[in-house]
């Protein structure tokens, strides 16, 4: 029996996952905190990467790993590859005014047409702007660029060196100087970013092999990995029709096409999957921490959020967040803040409140897949996972708000287990994707009643927020 590993280092944690490299079956896992805040130094990741390999057992009987993770980060190295500063993470906001003079450079469409999507904050290039323009004494020290999985993977292989620097296809369409159109980098649009050419990583197909572990913490065959998204698609297997509903730090509503996507309104970021085909994507940078807000302030558990939210009736009789704490990426409006509607005596009750919560985070997902569809995505049901996923509440209220039937798959890590069926294909050295059968059936959760009027209540006072 060959074993593989799958990693999901994520916004709040690392993950690692291993499994049968034939049936797929879970031997074991092991986990680790990352810190909180949208800056963090990158030697705190391969920390958490190696506590959760502990938490694990260890990677002594693994053959093969791959590492996905987080889009977008911004890695800068210098020409020793030494990390330059702090690494700013996908929902770091300070790179919304770089991510506005981009577009007023080279406009909208033209954006969307070179690399599949309209810069937001998030976008690696945005970051590379902000460098370029706050702090240029970094800018110039930077040599090479990566992002959080190339990254990891890079110190699994020694860290030595930039020629084993690699990333694959849905990571290197994330940056913003990659374009799944063409397949290639835009050294141009890098440099319009940083302010100078750099060393980018080398991107992988779909199965190619990204050399070996060192040995110090892993010695066998390493993938190449792939951004959190691309990495939940593959475990998912997502076929037409099928949207991925992913609810961690971030709300995630995406599905696999046959051709890339040039959205120029920006709510679709037309990414690359981890198989050679097209992952458009709707991304919000306010989803679990909704609930997280929600259960802090009323001093329950996740469990009793679910409870309280489903006494209240549906609406929460007008009682409609707007949640955009964090800033929001889809819509763009970095500089938004969360606002709360419709308050009386009668309706700001706990279980009103958490109500409001629940159905806010489900509204701002049914947006988004209103805007795949719009971007000529078809829809049928979906999928729905990531932390959040497993709350009582965003169970029940999901089919009726979103107005598709909703699979809940059993209870795991998706992006971890994408990354180690990558790990198996890898091994394997087929062209064909391994058939992993040991995932079970997931439970399928048919519309019962649609519930137009609550996202009719969100959309009135979707556009009434304070800025920050
Ligand atoms: N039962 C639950 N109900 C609601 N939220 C939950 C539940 N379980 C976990 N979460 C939340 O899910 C989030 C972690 O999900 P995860 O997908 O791992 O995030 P990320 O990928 O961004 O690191 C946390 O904010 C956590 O509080
Ligand atoms: O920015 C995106 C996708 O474009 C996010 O999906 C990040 O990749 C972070 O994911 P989580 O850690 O929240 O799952």
């Amino acid at each position: 029996m060959s074993l593989v590993a799958g990693v999901d280092s994520s916004t709040q944690s690392c993950k690692i996952v291993i499994r049968d490299a034939d049936s797929g079956e879970l031997v074991r896992t092991g986990r680790a905190p990352h810190p909180n805040g949208t800056e963090v130094h990158p030697d705190r990741w391969w920390e958490a990467l190696r506590k959760a390999v502990d938490d694990a057992g260890g990677l002594h009987d693994v053959a093969a790993l791959s590492v996905g993770g987080q889009q977008h980060g911004m890695i800068a190295l210098d020409a020793s590859g030494e990390v330059v500063r702090e690494a700013l993470l996908w929902n770091d906001t300070r790179s919304a005014q770089a991510a506005t003079d981009l577009i007023g450079e080279l406009g909208e469409q033209e954006w969307a047409d070179a690399i599949g999507s309209v810069p937001v904050a998030s976008l690696t290039v945005s970051k590379l702007r902000w460098l370029r323009d706050a702090e240029p004494e970094n800018a110039a020290r930077t040599h090479a660029v990566a992002l959080p999985h190339d990254w990891l993977t890079w110190k699994l292989a020694g860290g030595k060196g930039f020629d084993g620097l690699v990333t694959d296809r849905s990571d290197a369409s994330g940056t913003g100087y990659w374009s799944p159109a063409s397949e290639g980098y835009r050294h141009d649009l890098l440099e319009r970013g940083l302010g100078h050419s750099a060393l980018l990583p080398r991107v992988l197909g779909a199965h190619e092999q990204a050399g070996t572990g060192s040995g110090e913490l892993f010695g066998g065959l390493l993938g190449p990995g792939a951004g959190d998204n691309a990495a939940a698609a593959l475990a998912l297997a997502l076929g037409p029709g099928d949207v991925a509903v992913s609810i961690g730090t971030s709300g995630v509503v995406s599905a696999i096409a046959d051709a890339p996507t040039a959205d120029g309104s920006g709510l679709v970021t037309g990414f690359a999957d981890a198989t050679g085909r097209y992952l458009p994507l709707a991304c919000t940078l306010n989803a679990a921490r909704v609930l997280d807000w929600a259960a802090q302030l009323l001093g329950v558990d996740h469990r009793g959020l679910a409870e309280l939210a489903l006494q209240a009736p549906s609406g929460a009789d007008g009682l409609v967040l707007v949640p955009y704490f964090e800033g929001e990426r889809t819509p763009n409006r970095p500089r938004s803040t969360a606002a709360l509607h419709g308050m009386r005596l009668s309706n700001t009750t706990p279980a009103h409140i958490a109500r409001a919560a629940v159905e806010a985070l489900l509204c701002s997902l049914a947006d988004g897949i209103d805007a795949l569809r719009a971007a000529g995505v078809p829809v049928q049901r979906a999928f729905l996972i990531g932390g959040a996923a497993q709350s009582a509440a965003v169970q029940q209220l999901a089919p009726g708000i979103l107005g598709l039937d909703v699979l809940v798959p059993t209870p795991g890590e998706y992006v971890a287990d994408g990354a180690a069926r990558q790990a198996a294909w890898v091994l394997s050295g087929r062209d064909a994707q391994p058939e992993w059968s040991a995932s079970g059936e997931p439970r399928v959760l048919p519309v019962r009643e649609l519930t137009p009027q609550v996202r009719e209540q969100y959309a009135q006072v979707r556009e009434l927020t304070a800025e920050r």
